[in-house]
């Protein structure tokens, strides 16, 4: 797949999982944001400002590769992360970001290891995210963690913003959207388990279930 080639069912989906997304409580308020990668190159973001749970189709903002916007409302102020993630990774056709509860309390964590803020505490999550990179803190929309984002993305699909929360990029948008779901309750429950005895997946163990790059 080079993009998703038919715009009006790029714009439904995009609706459709955002509310699946903002119903389900991953994500609050006018936080979050989703893209799709269109087969023309362009990318399909939400509007910054808008809330997922009632973002419509025809409020989606477009922007080329490099984030420069092309037509809509002014797209999401993290389109310089999303931009940076589809130039880092050629089969990723989708990136959503989420300020799910659980995530965003991990990355306020104090002494998280910056190379992998989660241990691998089940195969699931082995499988769907692998190792998080923690990207360290910057504002919301602060361009100036474009350059660290895109070298990150060309080895992870998926990284936690300090202070803040997810990224994640897929194949496809339902991809995507597993893997952030599948981060949220892996932080869930390494919260959980603080305080007691834990026996993560081993590195061979959590090797042998990386996931394919995307
Ligand atoms: O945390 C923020 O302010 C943004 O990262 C966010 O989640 C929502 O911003 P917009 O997509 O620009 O509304
Ligand atoms: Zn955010």
């Amino acid at each position: 797949m080079s993009g998703y080639a038919d715009e009006r069912t790029a714009r439904a989906l995009i609706v459709r999982t955002a509310r699946s997304l903002f119903t389900r409580g991953l994500t609050h308020g006018s936080t979050g944001n989703l893209s799709l990668r269109l087969a023309d190159g362009s990318l399909l973001l939400t509007p910054t400002g808008s809330s997922l749970g009632g973002v419509t189709e025809e409020e989606l903002s477009r922007t080329d590769l490099n984030g420069r916007h092309l037509d809509g409302p002014a797209p999401t102020k993290e389109t310089f992360l999303h931009a940076a993630f589809y130039r880092a990774r050629p089969d990723a056709h989708a990136v959503v970001h989420l300020h799910s509860t659980h995530a965003a309390a991990v990355s306020c964590l104090d002494g998280l290891d910056p190379a992998n803020a989660l241990p691998p505490l089940t195969a699931y999550y082995a499988m769907r995210v692998g190792t998080l990179p923690l990207l360290p803190y910057h504002a919301p929309g602060d361009v100036a963690l474009e350059p660290l984002a895109e070298r990150t993305a060309r080895t992870h699909h998926a990284v936690l913003l300090a202070n803040h929360g997810p990224v994640v990029a897929g194949a496809t948008l339902e991809k995507a959207a597993d893997a952030v779901e599948e981060l949220e309750e892996t932080a869930k429950l390494h919260l959980l388990l603080r305080g007691h005895a834990t026996r993560p997946l081993t590195p061979e163990q959590a090797a042998a279930l990386a996931p394919a790059p995307s």
